[in-house]
């Protein structure tokens, strides 16, 4: 995935000759303090920020989030992610789902899944933090995708919610994804994750 990669900003290294490679089912999770340049990866990995130095390649291709192949095969979850404030989970889950229509998903059994049910036909601007990210995680999965980029999915999400996060990663897994994420979250590090990066 990564190699000899360094990221200069202000005229310091906030990381340098990191090398990461994670194969098809495995998980690497990015830890260390907030700053420490973990969100700054994976905008590398998906192609909308340059590193200094070294190289990038994900799923064989150099990140271009521009790309339809790239972003066929990448699925991503940033701090950045947005979803629209009138459209309802439903609307949002049909929306993908007819932009990708080989993707094999059900829209009532995934909000179901989530625990948004009850919530599928109410505008997303009346969705509480942790249900529009549990929407954003749904989104995130069912879409088609070879490699998962997670940005701290557990933020705003319940005990319950967390417990429903770390079951969706071990799905993925399962389904031979390869998933980097940044995370907090210690089931996601501990226990879920083959090899853990971590930043200082
Ligand atoms: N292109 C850039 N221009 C200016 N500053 C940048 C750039 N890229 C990264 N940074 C800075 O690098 C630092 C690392 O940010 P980053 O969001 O990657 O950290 P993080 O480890 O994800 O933190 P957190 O745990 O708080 O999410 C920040 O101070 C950020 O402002």
């Amino acid at each position: 995935m990564v190699a000899d990669l360094g990221v200069e900003v202000d005229g310091g290294w906030l990381f340098r000759g990191l090398a990461l490679t994670v194969a098809a089912g495995e998980c690497a999770a990015l830890t260390g303090p907030n700053g420490a340049g973990k969100s700054t990866l994976l905008r590398c990995l998906y192609g909308v920020q340059d590193a200094t130095e070294g190289s990038v390649s994900v799923c064989g291709q150099r990140p271009d989030e521009r790309s339809t192949a790239f972003r066929r095969a990448v699925s991503v979850l940033l701090d950045d992610s947005a979803l629209f404030d009138e459209l309802t989970p439903r609307q949002h889950l049909d929306l993908l789902l007819r932009s990708f229509p080989d993707a094999v998903a059900d829209p009532v059994a995934l909000l179901a899944s989530a625990g948004l049910d009850h919530r599928a036909s109410v505008p997303v601007a009346r969705l509480s933090a942790g249900q529009r990210r549990r929407l954003l995680l749904l989104g995130a999965t069912a879409r088609p995708h070879q490699v998962l980029l997670l940005d701290e999915p557990e933020r705003a999400l319940d005990t319950a919610g967390r417990d429903w996060l770390a079951g969706l990663v071990e799905a993925e897994l399962a389904g031979g994804t390869a998933v980097v994420t940044a995370s907090h979250h210690p089931a996601l590090v501990d226990r879920v994750a083959d090899s853990v990066v971590e930043f200082s």
